[in-house]
């Protein structure tokens, strides 16, 4: 089922959660708003999910105006960061409840909620634990059960909101592997909050960044990471490096770099701020040819398999970032103190409204 949300707003008491949002879920995608605390996300879902109603604004369900509709008409699972599972039934009940408490007329037999639940738990890979109580599960397996709860009703949409977020690292980063795999399989519409950058470019079809209760940005994870179309979304999504500087003759000049810019020719001497992703910059002992600036390696620190080197830029006191791949950084020998040369490889230059 598609999702549409035309023009919502929403605020409690005088703060506006949410300004104007419009947005289209396409039937079948996986979609993440991803953004920092604040920005709207939750606020959002919940509208969608017709918990909390919107001051202002549409929702449609395959087309369908659905803003009015009850909770439990709209066909929508949750899965919630503290989804707390019935801590008195199995996880084979867990999974079934949805299913038992339908009313009569509309409840499946006992063999085919069986069969459902089996399915569900083969579908999560917990087949053999359908006997356990939640408390003898893990974090993870039970954010498992609480998805395959949320399943068992055949929902049109599905909702996550932080699913992951009270896990360690490592049972996140399985699980949102899981999640992927899962949804090719099963292709349920579903839109996922995360305010982590990762989680949302490893999962998403789509992704939606959320800033101050508006979207700054929406597409695949490789537009809006390859494309950022604001700072913001520049900043929010991985280590970025700013260089300042001033548009002068068609030529965006920054830290003693100048970068051809003729589709700025009128902004002359206009602020400008260069954006460059730490990965993006490379090290080099002998800065040859243009486009090279000299600093000194200030710091240096190994994180698994890159190693990321703290640069003061000559002349100036700013520092700057750069990550290497550890071979790289081995090849180099850097050491603290010394002199090297920063080149940009890709470098983004806003000015002011617009940018290059
Ligand atoms: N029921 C409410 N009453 C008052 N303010 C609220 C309510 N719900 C949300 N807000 C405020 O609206 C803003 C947006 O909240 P929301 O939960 O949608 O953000 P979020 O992006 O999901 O953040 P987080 O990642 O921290 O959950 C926040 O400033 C929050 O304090």
């Amino acid at each position: 089922m598609s999702i549409e949300i035309e023009g919502i707003s929403k605020s409690f008491g005088t703060f506006a959660a949410l300004k104007n949002v419009s947005l289209k879920v396409p039937s079948g995608e996986l979609v993440a708003l991803l953004g920092p605390s604040g920005s709207g996300k939750t606020s959002l879902l919940r509208i969608i999910a017709g918990l909390e109603s919107p001051d202002s604004g549409r929702i449609l369900f395959d087309g369908e105006e659905a803003t009015k509709r009850q909770v439990q008409e709209r066909q929508v699972g949750f899965v919630f960061q503290h989804y707390a599972l019935f801590r008195h039934m199995t996880v084979f009940d867990n999974i079934a409840f949805g299913l038992t408490v339908k009313p009569k007329k509309s409840r499946p037999g006992k063999a085919e909620i069986r069969d459902k639940v089996h399915n569900l738990l083969k579908l999560i890979q917990l087949e053999n634990l359908a006997d356990r109580y939640p408390a003898q599960l893990s974090g993870g397996q039970r954010q498992r059960v609480a998805l395959a709860r949320a399943l068992a009703v055949e929902p049109q949409v599905l909702l996550l909101d932080e699913p992951f977020g009270a896990l360690d690292a490592k049972v996140r980063l399985e699980l949102r592997r899981w999640l992927r795999r899962l949804h090719d399989e099963i292709h349920v519409t579903s839109v996922f909050v995360t305010h982590d950058q990762e989680e949302a470019l490893e999962v998403a079809d789509r992704i939606v960044v959320m800033n101050e209760g508006r979207i700054e940005q929406e597409g695949t994870p490789s537009e809006v990471y390859d494309r950022p179309a604001t700072p913001f979304v520049y900043d929010f999504l991985g280590s970025v490096n700013l260089f300042h500087g001033r548009v002068h003759e068609g030529t965006a000049q920054m830290a003693g770099l100048d970068l051809s810019s003729p589709e700025n020719a009128s902004a002359q001497h206009a602020p400008a701020v260069g954006y460059v992703r730490s990965h993006d910059i490379a090290i080099e002992r002998d800065g040859n040819g243009s486009g090279a600036i000299k600093a000194e390696v200030r710091y240096l620190l190994s994180v698994g398999p890159l190693v990321r080197v703290d640069l003061v830029l000559s002349g100036s006191d700013r520092t700057i970032e750069a990550e290497l791949p550890r071979d790289e950084a081995d090849r180099l020998q850097l050491q603290v103190g010394e002199q090297v040369y920063a080149r940009p490889r890709k470098m983004r230059v806003f000015v002011e409204d617009y940018q290059i």
